[in-house]
């Protein structure tokens, strides 16, 4: 397999390092314990920003082991090869991060208490994330040009599938309260009311100096900073920050500064199709 042929599994394209056939068995057949707390994403919704935040809600808002721990290991993935080699050294209450489509969660998820907080992003602001993604990192295969990419996005041959069909899955899932959705433009609009919000859901009654403290240590500016959270211990072959960093531009709205008219009009047609007839309705207008 070269470098950028991408893993297929149950008719969805996988990033073509960290993940096997093996670690996918094993993410099926997980056994998640009721503690469990997954931070769920299409990729580039702001899934790193949850494996911050996770940990330091769940233990009061202490930096230790977020200091000393690298993010992939301190809340893994639950489809990468890396959850089966640190999973005996997470402590209960226990963060995890995935990309899966709901219909790909181990079925131990639907009889456990864990909790699930979705995060969705503007579709049109995770396509131009993904594609200076597929820029910078070297294990996956050059995005074209804008448009080309567009088509890909829009076909769902892109990592993880269609977007329409990732967000309905989850939105549609069956978890009652034991499921929160959360938009990454809330997040960004209000750090610390975002954390109170999950904090609640999570059941832990946080003092307002731990939600501003987590809040500072989960900014954009502190998290592009951090070594244990800007992949800069990864090596250049994989993700060159110097083709376009991870920690790109963390705003709302670049949409704007990447779409032509008549790209608006096509992506906009094609989202809003695939969602007609929906009982959700999106958080943002898609025009
Ligand atoms: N703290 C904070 N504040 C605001 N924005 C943030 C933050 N952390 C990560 N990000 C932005 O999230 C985008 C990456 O998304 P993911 O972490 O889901 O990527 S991945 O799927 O795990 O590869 C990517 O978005 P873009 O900047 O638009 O490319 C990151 O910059």
């Amino acid at each position: 397999m070269s470098s950028s042929e991408s893993v297929q599994y149950h008719g969805l394209l996988l990033p073509p390092v960290a993940h096997t056939l093996e670690s996918l068995e094993y993410a099926q057949h997980f056994s998640v314990e009721d503690t469990d707390v997954f931070g769920v994403t299409y990729p580039k919704s702001g899934t790193v920003w949850m494996q911050e935040i996770l940990p330091l809600v769940l233990n009061g808002g202490d930096l230790t082991p977020i200091q000393t721990i690298p993010n992939w290991d301190r809340v893994p993935w639950l489809e990468e090869t890396r959850l089966a080699k640190v999973v005996d050294r997470l402590k209960s209450p226990r963060a995890l991060v995935s990309h899966f489509p709901y219909y790909l969660m181990p079925q131990s998820l639907h009889t456990s208490k864990a909790k699930v907080i979705y995060i969705m992003r503007n579709p049109k602001d995770v396509m131009v994330s993904s594609y200076y993604f597929h820029r910078m990192a070297g294990f996956l295969e050059d995005p074209g040009t804008f448009d080309e990419f567009m088509e890909k996005f829009l076909e769902g041959k892109v990592l993880f599938g269609k977007w329409t069909d990732h967000v309905k899955g989850w939105r549609l899932a069956k978890l009652g309260d034991r499921i929160l959705y959360i938009t990454y433009e809330e997040m960004v609009k209000d750090l610390p009311e975002a954390l109170r919000h999950i904090s609640d859901f999570l059941g832990r009654n946080l003092s307002e100096e731990t939600i501003q403290k987590i809040a500072e240590h989960c900014s954009f500016k502190s998290m592009k900073a951090n070594q244990m959270s800007n992949f800069s211990l990864v090596p250049k072959k994989y993700m060159d920050s110097e083709k376009s960093n991870f920690f790109r531009k963390g705003v709302v709205g670049d949409w704007k500064n990447h779409f032509n008219t008549e790209q608006l009009a096509r992506f906009t047609s094609v989202i809003r199709k695939e969602l007609e007839g929906e009982s959700f309705s999106l958080p943002w207008s898609l025009d």
